[in-house]
């Protein structure tokens, strides 16, 4: 049995992993995917380079082809509990299971699905939910047509009702092409367009929602008299799934009704409740077993999401699931990527021909669930990965509203979404109310305690003091960020900072030539930086290849190219791919590249400043020292205060043509701040409570590192246990078997259970 099988893994993983070369899990790899085989909800953090993907992507993987075994075993078996296809299926009348949806449903709604009753408490936002059966308006030759709800106002505020497909937002019923709604106010709405219609209601009121299949109207009544039609049904609506009773409501409240017994006014002619619609002309929202039986015949429906904060990120995870998905057939499993900066055409067709696991970055996500193209009601699995990165470029309303369109129970109700949420940074408040909120009882695998540089990454600074060196005779010139371009004379701080700028880049030079460097990310802090820092490598001795000493001398020594934000997806692309060839030694980059990628065996990362904060700072020299290889993080730090950009008006770049007044300082309404590297230090020492070694003379390695060998970086670290650590090994080693076979014991009665639950359930 290989560790791997110790876990829980399935055999196609496990050659998967012996095909990419993993021996043995790391330990993140052993905490969590056991963790997250067996359903519950996990918040995971350790160490840049430690193997986090494999931790929650194998879990992900092996329960998604679970999920798609046991529903087609359901379907073999003809127990498969679904609204339109079983002809076997006894088929009674709906009653009082309709209802109001248990996923459907904005987190601002609290409902009580007993009485119908529901509200929304938020003054500033609105919050919807749906019911949790529709109708199938592409179903034919049925006997119910014409179906309605009544929906009573029992408190002061905001409210709108009426009907939506699952495409339709929970908080903007009416506001797009997905939802019908008509509000207290007495207007009508639907695709952002808002009309008057009928009259106003409020408190005490009672709107009936009347939806007319057959005719593809949608009218309403209040307090039992007709307010006349208000929509004509688009062909969208008339082509889609299924059509749901929807309310939203801002700060109000109101009771819902599907059963005509329970109506306050009697239903006009030809109608009746949702509660009379029978299991066959009813659609269930909530049964993500049901939304795969509803797609056309065999089309795929995803089952897993993974978010991404960038989209080179999402781009390595896909190719982590592209890669380990190969072994899996029968049923196959198919990834799919989906981000922003390319063409969304693509990714429709994509989505048309099915994906079961998805990858991406957040607003192309909610772009495409908008859009009506990509359906989450199926999602079983959802991840968030460099979770509190995701945080940080403001994704969390997003990623909220992702959530909200997720089903938490499957239709057995014994199995719910499994959110897992990794990064090596999970300390913040922010993540922990964001996964208070996502989660459900998560277990929480914290192999870093308080955040930790790996074992594998030496770091260390080069201090620059502008006062000691003669910048003017340094060639080639440095081209700056223009901060102090305005002025004639420079003095003081401004002439310091300006010293700083120019020499920064020769310093470089030098750590490059002295540890003859032959493959570095260098990140800087603003793209215009980067653009710099190319011109500077380029004018040095760069280009855009590497031709090697042999062919070229010493041409394209500094050959670089650039990842940052503000170059195109397809540039980014074909630099990343160069720098992993070899085709390019440096590359050059902003935070985008930060987190997560991978770059095998990557010997050495430049900091040309630091970052504005400290926990980047260890995931920008993470990506050195990756699966137990060694590598070397070096931070060029100036000793004293430097001017540089800060704007925060959106698209303003005035470091292009600066105006006087843009290079004050924020405070005196510029575009300027003083960048104190110094003081960004100590966060970042007191943030891993250990300082940062300076490179003694000739940037040489300080004797603490222990390293003879110049090439030592980019190698696997050197693992030769000595007698002490055989030993210990030797008298620990009965435990760890014999708790390993208690784990397995576990997870196989587990397994046994699951199963013998499962059959009971079949059997009902
Ligand atoms: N069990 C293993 N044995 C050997 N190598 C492994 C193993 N698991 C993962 N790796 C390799 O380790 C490298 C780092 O893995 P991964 O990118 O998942 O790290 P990470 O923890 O997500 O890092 P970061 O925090 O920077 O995103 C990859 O090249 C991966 O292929």
């Amino acid at each position: 049995m290989s560790a791997f099988e110790d876990l829980g893994l399935c055999p196609e993983l496990i050659v998967a992993a012996d095909v990419a070369g993993f021996t043995l899990p790391t330990p993140i790899q052993s905490e969590a995917i056991p963790l997250c085989l067996t359903g519950g909800d996990v918040l995971a953090s350790a160490e840049t380079g430690s193997g986090k993907t494999f931790a929650f992507g194998a879990p992900v993987l092996q329960l998604t082809r679970e999920t798609m075994m046991v529903e087609r075993e359901r379907e073999r078996g003809g127990t498969w509990t679904r609204g339109t296809t079983t002809t076997s299926e006894a088929v009674e009348t709906l009653g009082t299971r309709a209802r109001l949806s248990a996923n459907a449903r904005s987190a601002t709604c609290a409902t009580d699905y007993a009485s119908g009753r529901t509200q929304s408490r938020s003054m500033t936002s609105w919050g919807g939910v749906r019911g949790r059966y529709g109708i199938d308006p592409r179903r034919e030759g049925e006997t119910v047509g014409k179906v309605m709800f009544e929906a009573e106002v029992t408190d002061d505020g905001l409210a709108r009702f009426g009907f939506s497909s699952r495409f339709g937002a929970l908080d903007g019923l009416g506001a797009d092409a997905h939802s019908y709604g008509y509000g207290g106010t007495g207007k009508k709405s639907h695709n952002k367009s808002f009309e008057d219609y009928g009259e106003k209601f409020k408190k005490g009121d009672v709107v009936g929602c009347l939806l007319d299949i057959e005719g593809g109207v949608v009218s309403f009544t209040k307090n039992g008299k007709s307010l006349g039609d208000a929509f004509r049904l688009s062909e969208q609506s008339a082509k889609s799934d299924g059509l749901f009773p929807a309310v939203c409501l801002k700060n109000a409240e109101c009771v819902v009704r599907f059963v005509e017994e329970d109506f306050k006014h009697a239903p006009p002619e030809g109608y009746v409740g949702f509660g009379s619609l029978n299991s066959r002309d009813a659609v269930d929202g909530d049964d993500p077993a049901s939304a795969e039986a509803r797609s056309k015949s065999g089309v795929r429906i995803p089952r897993a999401l993974i978010l991404e904060p960038a989209r080179e990120l999402a781009e390595q995870t896909h190719e982590f699931f592209v890669n380990f998905a190969s072994e899996f057939r029968d049923p196959a499993i198919v990834p799919g990527l989906f981000i922003g900066g390319v063409k969304e055409g693509p990714q429709h067709a994509l989505l048309r021909e099915g994906v079961d696991i998805v990858t991406g970055t957040p607003i192309r996500v909610l772009e495409l669930v908008q859009n009506g193209k990509l359906d989450l009601s199926a999602i079983r699995y959802f991840v968030l990965d460099e979770a509190d990165r995701l945080l940080d470029t403001g994704n969390q309303a997003t990623i909220l509203k992702l959530f909200e369109r997720m089903p938490k129970l499957a239709a057995s109700a014994t199995e719910r979404l499994q959110v897992m949420l990794f990064s090596a940074t999970l300390h913040s408040p922010e993540i922990r109310e964001l996964a208070g909120f996502l989660t459900v009882n998560a277990t929480w695998v914290d192999l870093k305690g308080k955040d930790a540089v790996p074992e594998t990454v030496h770091h260390a600074l080069v201090l620059v003091d502008p006062t000691t060196q003669d910048v003017d005779a340094l060639e080639p010139k440095v081209l700056t960020d223009r901060a102090h371009s305005l002025a004639s004379t420079l003095d003081g701080d401004d002439a310091l900072s300006e010293s700083i700028k120019r020499l920064k880049p020769h310093i470089l030079r030098g750590i490059i030539d002295a540890h003859e460097m032959d493959q570095c990310m260098i990140f800087c802090r603003t793209n215009f930086d980067c653009d710099n820092l190319e011109k500077f490598l380029n004018e040095s001795g760069g280009g855009k290849r590497f031709r090697g000493a042999d062919v070229g001398g010493v041409e394209g020594k500094y050959s670089c190219c650039v990842l940052g934000g503000a170059r195109n997806m397809d540039e980014r692309r074909r630099n990343l791919q160069a720098f992993k060839n070899g085709d390019v030694r440096f590359l050059i980059c902003t935070d985008v590249a930060a987190r997560g990628i991978d770059i095998k065996n990557l010997p050495y990362v430049i900091n040309m400043t630091l970052p504005d904060k400290s926990e980047d700072y260890i995931h920008r020299i993470g990506r050195v020292g990756r699966a137990d290889t060694m590598g070397l993080a070096i931070s060029i730090v100036a000793a004293k205060n430097e001017r540089v950009w800060y704007c925060t008006k959106k698209g303003y770049k005035p470091w292009f043509d600066p105006k006087p007044d843009d290079v004050k300082l924020m405070s005196e309404g510029g575009h300027t701040i003083w960048y104190n590297e110094p003081k960004l230090l100590k966060d970042i020492e007191k943030r891993l409570g250990s300082t940062v070694a300076p490179l003694g003379p000739n940037y040489a390695l300080p004797d603490s590192f222990g390293v003879q060998d110049k090439d030592a970086y980019g190698k696997a670290r050197d693992e030769k246990p000595n007698e002490e650590t055989n030993e210990h090994l030797l008298a620990y080693a009965p435990h760890v078997r014999a708790l390993a076979a208690l784990e397995t014991k576990v997870q196989s009665s587990f397994w046994e259970l699951k199963r013998k639950f499962a059959a009971c359930e079949s059997m009902e």
